[in-house]
């Protein structure tokens, strides 16, 4: 394919240019990050479930988590205890990061084929196509995994402010993964035991800057998260994230100061295929830059998953083998154009 040849690739393995600076230079979006035809592209508004946190104790609650996990596999979550002030406090930060000039913001660049930090769509594929995003990847659990030098100093709450979320997030994924075993009628700690006490959790600020071609170029294309959980804190005024349901895409509403909680492949996995991983991506704006932020929440690639016992039976049998690192097994799968789900399925 001539793809490839068309868009310089550099040799960090991530597009030329900043999609900041193509948005603010005017540039039509170069043609690897066309899509042909984004099918059904002005989809209608969602009617994505919302649960109360703080209601969890109730059977009726856990009833519409349950169903929820195992129809759109997101809600949108409020009654999460984290203020309305503290949530614009890590928007504002956010917003302040992306103003810098690209040389501050590269003093946070990740390195050749690194996740973490500041930079755009890495190239995974010769056949990928690009996001309209640049994004900040950062590491938060376990603490010895974080590369402070990668957090930017500027401005200069940004780092006491993420330090904070990042405790106020491990809770709520903890309350999470005991509400949705609860939910199921198992023990509250079955999904949690399967992490050893071994976790890992990251953020990926994400920024969208205006498209002039929003009817064919995607802020991030359908994918479904490879996390056991990702707690999505959207922009306050600019739609973007989009659900498949039922064959159908749908635009998700914003709801100021909720999470968009979505249910990641690994949590897939181990509620045997209850719980539903959704496909979900990011539409572009012609006028407005948006941003949002995703903490992901997943066991440590060393520790092995699988199907909780409780969950199989002879009508359900056991539906994913037993794994470990799904994240290099999602990473193989994208490179040759695979569903990784589908890969590890009995
Ligand atoms: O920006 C959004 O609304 C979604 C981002 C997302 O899906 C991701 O970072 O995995
Ligand atoms: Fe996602």
């Amino acid at each position: 394919m001539s793809e490839a040849a068309e868009a310089p690739v550099s040799s960090t393995g991530s597009p030329a240019k900043y999609v900041q600076e193509m948005s603010r230079d005017g540039d039509e979006p170069p043609p690897r990050y066309i899509v042909k035809q984004i099918p059904n592209s002005s989809p209608p508004s969602a009617p994505v479930p919302v649960i109360d946190l703080s209601q969890l104790s109730s059977p009726e609650e856990l009833g519409k988590l349950r169903s929820a996990l195992s129809s759109w596999g997101c809600f949108q979550a409020i009654g999460h205890g984290i203020s309305s002030s503290f949530l614009d406090k890590i928007r504002h930060v956010t917003k302040q990061f992306f103003a810098l000039p690209t040389d501050e913001k590269l003093k946070y660049a990740r390195e050749t084929y690194d996740m973490e930090g500041y930079g755009n769509d890495p190239v995974l594929s010769d056949k990928q196509v690009y996001d309209w995003c640049d994004r900040l990847f950062l590491n938060l659990i376990p603490q010895d995994s974080r590369k402070l030098h990668l957090w930017p100093a500027n401005p200069s709450e940004f780092r006491e402010v993420l330090d904070e979320y990042s405790v106020n997030m491990k809770l709520i994924v903890e309350l999470l993964l005991k509400a949705m075993a609860r939910s199921l009628n198992l023990e509250e700690d079955c999904f949690l035991k399967q992490y050893e006490d071994k976790e890992l959790m990251a953020a990926r600020f994400n920024y969208y800057p205006a498209c002039p071609k929003p009817d064919s170029v995607l802020g991030a294309k359908a994918h479904s998260d490879g996390s056991a959980i990702t707690i999505l804190l959207q922009d306050q005024e600019v739609e973007g994230l989009q659900m498949f349901k039922d064959d159908q895409w749908f635009r998700v509403p914003i709801l100021p100061h909720a999470f968009v909680v979505n249910a990641g492949d690994q949590i897939q996995i181990m509620s045997n295929g209850i719980f539903k991983s959704p496909l979900h991506r990011v539409s572009t704006s012609s006028e407005k830059d948006r941003i949002s932020l995703a903490v992901f929440h997943l066991p440590n690639p060393e520790v092995e998953i699988e199907p909780v016992k409780g969950l199989i039976d002879e009508k359900w049998p056991q539906q994913y083998r037993k794994l470990k690192n799904y994240s290099a097994i999602n990473f193989e799968c994208f490179q040759n154009g695979k569903i990784a789900l589908e890969t590890v399925r009995i």
